[in-house]
């Protein structure tokens, strides 16, 4: 039983920090330190006894010669040693445990004294195994390895608590530790704090396992075992003075806990044997780790370390009062010998003996040999048949794809098909549209069809005769379709959208199609080959123009259904026009009718005024009279009129009669006539009356003629009347000339839109056929591939049944020769047990 060795290191104080260097406020006699000056605090000027106090002067070599050298040297003896450093932030534990260039800490001094004690062992053989870890919130990380995160800690029988998973490197000198050691450093959590700007964020444990044995080669002599921990803990900090926030704040909650149970372990170690309970190692894993470390198995030494600034006054005591009761701690240190295979020398001694059995005696090493080389072919076969049932999977797998490909490739197709065949009745559907259109009188030419089909009265024609043109083009197109050749004259176009979707049902007939250019007859039937179990891997190639194909299909769909569209909206706006139309064509007729009616009611009166006119000039015997001279003036201008009006109604009949536009009548001429027609009228009644009242004041008398003057009037008055009437129809006529023309030019101009339309809708139909011609070459290059595909895919299918028949018999093989080998090494065994 021994106790703990604990010591106090004071650091030198900061310079920035403590302007008032050379008078420290701790003052160190030999393994004492107490405070230097009495301070205004309620800090007792106590003073701390420990098994050695180094000031500020004190190297690392010092620290390592006084303190943790014994340690070291025990530990290559056999015993576990540990080592640690405790103190507050930035008190210098790092510096104590890692050092710097020019003064190396207590693990490098280590490893180089562990060989250095090595060598000078001549009796003993040595293995050296090395680990490097660190415990970061709670999670142990190898560093010597960063893959090897949140290792767990078990615990063994034999081997007692350990870290699973953690890296241990075998080594063989001084070097190569430092080596690893400076690959480790580089893993260490590290972080800047208001205290230390290199302030360490994790307790790191450098570990050597070594092992030992007496070289004389006595199996009987035990193998010893040591485990040397190096602790270089994390520092307690005050989260006011360190300024941790965020991640910083974690580690320090985690770090400043983690002390704590070390502290708790600490505090219940140092209590006397009969005050302890339980010791809680299991509450952090820094003291489960340490655990044989702290009041077990283990030479352990602990370096406190504080700092000497009067701020830190606080934490130093606390870092006094922990060294305290560290030293009353007892450990019960022992050499570790071991004489299990827990040992590695251990195990390894023992291989080798078993090998040395096997190779003893000729008998035995030829008998081994040849097990050997049968266990190899062994090997060698199963991994054959391992191979091949890889290639079997891979070769299944490939199947499928290239079944999933196929199946792919064949709706593409027929979709290609449905998309040529229903382009194809669009195109022709407007050909035919289009040559009904195109008839010399622009009617068309079914109108009175009474064909049962719905649709337009263009469309109702074009059916049947679509239908008969369209399969008489298409038997002259050998390598374009399998469709009959003649659907006979009453097909309709279900019976021919059927046979178009219908026409590939599956790969097999793809075989039929002309595109493979497999000619056949009604008589000769062209043998399909089967795609069923066979497979290829789908080429790349082929995959990426079944994918242009694709697009350029959906390309052409959309194109189609916008034509589709186009032509539904055309068919709509043609029946209206068509519609327009006939109401024109009726309201034309009807305006034809009115000229010649106009002119029959005018020669009526033309006839009527005549006769009028004759009879006045009969009746007037007095030719001097002013009123025979005004009635021979008027007869000139209606004369004249009726002349220009049956010029004018002529002229409207033979225009209508050759079609052409009907210019305005001669309307100043007419305005004229009007006009004075009217004043003639006028002066006319003013002449009869003035005759009138002559004829009452001088020749009242004359009854006769006053009688004939009565009935001239009468008649004039009918005349006006007549003439009035045939002006207002004249007025609605040429109103509705007027809108006849206006519509006319509309109809001109709609006409005209059409043709444009018409015109737009053939170029893009020929474009779409170009196209199309263009996909059916590349479906038929894709088909082609296809079948080259195909019996790429069905080599391969051969090239697998050999393999398989290989495959079978060299399992055969191996199975008798398996049991031949069994039966020979009973054989064997029954001969020499
Ligand atoms: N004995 C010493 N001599 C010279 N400088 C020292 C000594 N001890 C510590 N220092 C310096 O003080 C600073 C803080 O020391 P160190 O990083 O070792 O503290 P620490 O206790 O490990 O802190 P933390 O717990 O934050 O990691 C460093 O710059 C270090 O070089």
């Amino acid at each position: 039983m021994e106790k703990i060795c604990v010591a106090v290191r004071v650091r030198p104080p900061a310079p920035e920090l403590s302007p008032e260097t050379g008078s420290s406020l701790w003052k160190v006699e030999d393994n004492r330190i107490s405070l230097h000056k009495s301070l205004d605090t309620s800090i007792t000027t106590a003073s701390y006894a420990f098994d050695h106090v180094f000031d500020e002067s004190s190297t690392n070599a010092s620290v390592y010669e006084l303190l943790t050298k014994d340690i070291i040297h025990a530990a290559v003896e056999g015993f576990n040693g540990t080592a640690f450093a405790y103190g507050q932030t930035s008190s210098g534990k790092t510096f104590t445990m890692t050092g710097s260039e020019t003064d190396p800490g207590i693990i490098r001094r280590s490893v180089r004294d562990v060989f250095e004690r090595i060598h000078m062992i001549s009796d003993r053989e040595f293995l050296i195994r090395v680990s490097y870890m660190e415990i970061y919130n709670e999670e142990i990380n190898d560093l010597l390895a960063v893959e090897n995160q949140r290792l767990q800690i078990h615990e063994h029988l034999e081997r007692g608590v350990f870290v699973a998973g953690l890296k241990e490197e075998i080594v063989s000198d001084a070097e190569q530790i430092l080596k690893l050691i400076d690959s480790g450093e580089v893993n260490r959590h590290f972080g800047e704090t208001n205290m230390n700007v290199h302030s360490s964020r994790s307790h790191t444990i450098f570990r050597m396992v070594i092992e030992s044995r007496g070289k004389d080669n006595n199996s009987s002599d035990a193998i010893r075992v040591s485990v040397l921990n190096l602790v270089d803990l994390a520092g307690s900090e005050r989260i006011a003075k360190t300024g941790a926030g965020g991640v910083r704040l974690t580690e320090g909650k985690y770090i400043n806990k983690s002390l704590m149970i070390l502290g708790n372990v600490i505090n219940k170690l140092s209590d006397s044997a009969k005050l302890r309970a339980h010791i809680p190692y299991r509450d952090s894993k820094l003291t489960r780790i340490l655990q044989p470390a702290l009041g077990g198995n283990a030479k352990t030494c602990i370096i406190c370390t504080i700092a000497p600034e009067e701020h830190h006054i606080e934490e130093s005591k606390g870092t006094l009062q922990f060294a305290s009761r560290a030293k009353r701690i007892t450990n019960c240190a022992q050499v570790n010998e071991i004489l299990t295979d827990a040992a590695l020398l251990k195990r390894q001694k023992l291989e080798i003996e078993e090998l040395r059995m096997k190779l003893q005696g000729s008998h035995a090493e030829v008998l081994e040999q040849e097990i050997l080389k049968l266990s190899n072919q062994m090997l060698k076969y199963e991994l054959e048949c391992e191979r091949l049932k890889t290639q079997l999977e891979e070769e299944r797998r490939k199947q499928k794809e290239q079944e999933q490909c196929i199946k792919e490739q064949q709706m593409k197709i027929e979709n290609l098909n449905n998309l040529v065949t229903n382009l194809d009745f669009k195109k022709k559907q407007s050909e035919d549209f289009i040559s009904l259109r195109k008839t010399p009188d622009g009617q068309c030419n079914n109108i009175n069809d009474s064909s049962d089909v719905p649709g337009t009265p263009c469309f109702k024609s074009a059916s049947r005769s679509f239908v008969v043109s369209r399969s008489n083009n298409y038997s002259g197109l050998s390598d374009f379709s399998p469709m009959v050749n003649s659907l006979g004259d009453v097909a309709d176009e279900d019976t021919w959208m059927k046979l178009n979707k219908g026409f590939v049902a599956d790969l097999d007939k793809l075989q039929f199609t002309p595109a493979i250019k497999c000619q056949f007859t009604p008589a000769v039937k062209c043998q399909a080959t089967p795609l069923t179990t066979t497979t290829t891997e789908c080429s790349r190639e082929n995959y990426k123009e079944v994918e242009d194909l694709k697009s350029q299909i959906e390309l052409l769909n959309n194109e189609k259904e916008g034509l589709q569209v186009k032509f539904n909206e055309q068919v709509l706006l043609n029946n209206k026009l068509m519609e327009e139309m006939t109401e024109l064509k009726q309201e034309t007729l009807s305006i034809k009718e009115i000229p010649n009616k106009l002119s029959k009611s005018f020669a009526n009166c033309k006839d009527v005024y005549k006769d009028v006119i004759v009879t006045m000039q009969n009746l007037i015997a007095d030719k001097e009279s002013p009123t025979v001279n005004l009635l021979f003036g008027t007869t000139e201008i209606t004369t004249s009129l009726l002349s220009t009006l049956e010029t004018q109604f002529s002229m409207i009949i033979d225009g209508q009669k050759t079609g052409s536009s009907i210019d305005h009548p001669l309307s100043d001429q007419w305005e004229t006539l009007r006009v004075s027609l009217k004043n003639t009228t006028t002066s006319l009644l003013s002449d009869a009356q003035a005759k009138d009242e002559f004829l009452n004041s001088h020749n009242k008398g004359q009854e006769t003629t006053a009688l004939e003057e009565e009935k001239l009037k009468y008649e004039l008055s009918i005349i006006k009347e007549r003439y009035n009437k045939v002006e207002k129809e004249l007025c609605l006529d040429k109103q509705l000339l007027e809108a006849s023309r206006e519509s006319h030019e509309k109809l001109l101009k709609e006409v005209q839109l059409l043709k444009e339309d018409r015109d737009s809708l053939d170029r893009k139909l020929s474009q779409s056929t170009q196209r199309l011609r263009v996909t059916a070459s590349d479906k038929e290059n894709v088909l082609r591939d296809l079948n080259v595909e195909v019996k790429r895919r069905k080599e391969m299918e051969e090239e697998i049944k050999q393999i398989s028949t290989a495959f079978a018999t060299r399992h055969k093989s191996f199975v008798s020769f398996h049991s031949e080998i069994k039966s020979k090494m009973q054989k064997l065994t029954t001969r020499n047990p």
